[in-house]
């Protein structure tokens, strides 16, 4: 079984779909799972942690315990599932996550990861990250609320984060090479460099990592690379590859979609609701910073929106431009202004399952993880995906939740995902 350990809810969506994708029987737990040891046979389980900008001990620990409970559940495989854009504080969490992983399982031998994942357009060359082919400290995450990246140079980053220092680059001649030759390479970096940041412009780049690395203890890095080592893992072992697909849910009932992502693609999509004449709340914490007082206001406008609402989905949101939102951060300050919005979102979460409604849909990786854990969703069954890494998931007590990361989704996908036909957009499943 491979064993992974998202940093974040969405991540951990996102991880999930890839490996289900190639077949794989995918657990998905949010948070610790309680008891040991895998409720029924998985050939995968996600551990879905909202570490990503928690204080960097309290990430350390969540994450070991989490790489624990995966080895005593039977993993064989542990994979750390962090942002496809690198995303972490200047404390940085990537970094001390890995080498804590490292000393549970590598027995110091090197570590592979990269980034890259080409599916949702990220890449790495020469060390660079990409995002839809432009520098990740030049593509919007340079405004992010929680974790602006300024910097798109990888081993700069994990050797600011990690306690081993002078991390280095397979580069893209090595990759290209094939299997062999980064096995190779690979082999040349034992007992002096922890971790080789592999260039992958492809998939078939991706693939030629996975196979070379297939029996590591740890790997690490985004959707990208766990798809890949997902894909081997399958051709290896037959009864992976025969699996049938369950067949996914089909995601109904009345929906709403919740917004605390302030990303570029978010604010499209939100306003795509928006000129679609879709009901559409803005939250204001520049007006009131009490959570209840803000999640009571939404909910009686919701409540207010009467029979309407049921036809098509109601939006309500944080999210803000850049120039708004550095104005909410300069007055409340940038973490405590994301602590009382998340707050907020999952009461209103709450009150709105409270209300019958049985579809939502979240956009926002830490706002995924303050809705989950306000609904008490301890995992799912990860179904269909309505854009490429985010599947629906649907609870045993009949929710079905589409966690989005702020970055994914084609414009629409709000607008489709809470339509009155439940819908599940372009399925991967
Ligand atoms: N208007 C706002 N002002 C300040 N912080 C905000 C605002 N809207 C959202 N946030 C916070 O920004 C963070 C966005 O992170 P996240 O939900 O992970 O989105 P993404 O998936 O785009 O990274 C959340 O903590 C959220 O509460
Ligand atoms: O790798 C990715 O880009 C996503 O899986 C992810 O981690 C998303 O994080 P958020 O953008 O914070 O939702």
């Amino acid at each position: 079984m491979i064993g992974v350990i998202a940093d974040d809810v969405t991540g951990g969506t996102d991880v999930a779909a890839a490996l289900r994708r190639q077949g794989l029987r995918t657990q998905l737990c949010f948070g610790m799972p309680a008891g040991l040891p895998a409720r029924y046979p998985a050939d995968a389980t996600v551990i879905s942690l909202k570490t990503r900008t928690s204080p960097v001990l309290e990430a350390v620990e969540e994450s070991r315990a989490a790489a624990r409970w995966l080895i005593r559940s039977g993993a064989g495989q542990l994979y750390f599932k962090y942002c496809s854009t690198f995303d972490s504080t200047d404390r940085g969490n990537i970094g001390p996550v890995l080498d804590a992983l490292g000393e549970e399982v590598a027995d110091g031998r090197p570590v592979v990861t990269t980034p890259s994942s080409p599916e949702h357009g990220r890449t790495q060359y020469q060390g660079y990250l990409f995002v839809d082919g432009v520098l990740l400290a030049e593509s919007p995450m340079r405004h992010h609320p929680l974790t602006p990246m300024r910097d798109s140079y990888l081993p700069r980053l994990l050797d600011a984060q990690s306690a081993h220092a002078g991390c280095a680059v397979l580069d893209h001649t090595v990759v290209a090479g094939g299997s062999d030759r980064i096995a190779a390479a690979r082999r040349q970096h034992a007992g002096h460099t922890r971790y080789l940041l592999a260039d992958a412009l492809t998939d078939a780049d991706l693939y030629a990592i996975a196979r070379a690395c297939v029996e590591l203890p740890l790997l690490a890095g985004a959707a990208g690379l766990a798809g890949a080592l997902a894909k081997v893992h399958a051709e290896r072992i037959p009864s992976l590859r025969d699996a049938p697909a369950s067949p996914a849910p089909r995601p109904d009932g009345p929906a709403v979609a919740l917004a605390g992502s302030c990303s570029r693609r978010t604010l499209e999509q939100i306003d795509v609701m928006r000129s679609a004449g879709r009901p559409v709340h803005p939250l204001d914490p520049l007006a009131d910073q009490d959570p209840d007082r803000l999640a009571g206001q939404a909910l009686a406008w919701y409540d207010g929106l009467g029979s309407d609402v049921s036809a098509a989905g109601a939006l309500i949101h944080a999210s803000m431009p850049p120039p708004a939102l550095r104005a909410v951060q300069d007055a409340l300050g940038a973490d405590r202004a994301a602590s009382i919005l998340e707050s907020t979102l999952g009461r209103i979460a709450t009150g709105l399952a409270a209300r019958g409604v049985t579809r939502i849909v979240v956009a926002g990786g830490e706002t995924s993880g303050a809705v989950v854990t306000a609904l008490g969703i301890e995992g799912g069954q990860v179904g269909a995906e309505a854009a490429r890494g985010v599947p629906w998931i649907h609870t045993a007590a009949g929710l079905n939740v589409l966690l989005k990361s702020g970055n994914f989704g084609e414009r629409d996908l709000l607008l489709t995902a809470t339509a009155a036909e439940a819908t599940t957009g372009r399925t991967h499943a």
